[in-house]
């Protein structure tokens, strides 16, 4: 069996109020980015690297590679408006069949048991997508109102989410909708069952300032 990660970091981060890109941002001794690609590269599958970009940023990345030695092999391909056109960018560049994480690239943090697990869901399931449980309580707006929500209904999703190829395939053949935030939202629209399986609460997504202190606290 091949195995494939696709790291998409094709976003502007304008919720990170930072001129440089966040993925770009410095946790610890390197960027960020760094940490996400040497996660997958570490792990046991061994996952050809396929990293999705703007092509504004392209240049950049190949001199933070050099200046910080950064030698784990990665394909880079170009990112699209939405992430659903960074993901099937990065879909495109990969030819043969086989299991493929998709990942945030500012979620730094993924531990290799998770990344293991997703592969293992995958290929026993067709599909793994890891998810947390809320642990403040949730309630929904309306108009000027809000009502409360059964928690124990609700998950919180993150990634890796991984699919076997043809799944993935399927999927991104689909026109883009606005509800598509994140693969298992367009597999499941092609047909597929979600197969959920048990998250991280460390594996968070930098979005705003916050989150990169509290990576920085939790990578120590
Ligand atoms: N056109 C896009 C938009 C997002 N992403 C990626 O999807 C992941 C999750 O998105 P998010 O955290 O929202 O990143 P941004 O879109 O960059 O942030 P913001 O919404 O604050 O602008 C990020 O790794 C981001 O780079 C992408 O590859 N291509
Ligand atoms: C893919 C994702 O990280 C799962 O939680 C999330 O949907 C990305 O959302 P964003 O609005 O692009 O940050």
């Amino acid at each position: 069996m091949k195995y494939y990660a696709i790291i998409v970091g094709g976003g502007s981060g304008k919720r990170m109020q930072n001129p440089v890109a966040k993925q770009f941002l410095l946790l610890g001794n390197q960027p960020v980015l760094m940490h996400t690609l040497s996660a997958f590269y570490h792990s046991n599958f061994k996952p050809e690297l396929i990293l999705v970009l703007h092509p504004d940023l392209h240049q950049q990345w190949d001199d933070l590679c050099t200046q910080y030695n950064f030698e784990v092999p990665h394909l880079l391909v170009r990112g699209g408006e939405q992430r659903f056109h960074s993901v099937r960018n990065g879909l495109m560049a990969i030819k043969g069949d086989g299991i493929i994480a998709i990942h945030d690239a500012v979620r730094p943090l993924v531990s290799q048991k998770l990344i293991t697990r997703t592969y293992e869901e995958a290929e026993e399931n067709g599909n793994a997508v890891c998810c947390i449980k809320p642990s403040d309580s949730v309630r929904r707006l309306k108009a000027d109102q809000s009502k409360i929500i059964n928690r124990d209904e609700l998950v919180l999703v993150q990634t890796p989410q991984t699919f076997e190829i043809s799944q993935l395939r399927k999927a991104y053949q689909q026109p883009y909708r606005a509800k598509f935030t994140d693969d298992a939202s367009v597999v499941e629209k092609a047909g597929f069952k979600i197969n959920l399986i048990e998250g991280e609460r460390s594996n968070l997504k930098i979005t705003f300032p916050e989150d990169l202190e509290l990576a920085h606290f939790l990578l120590r």
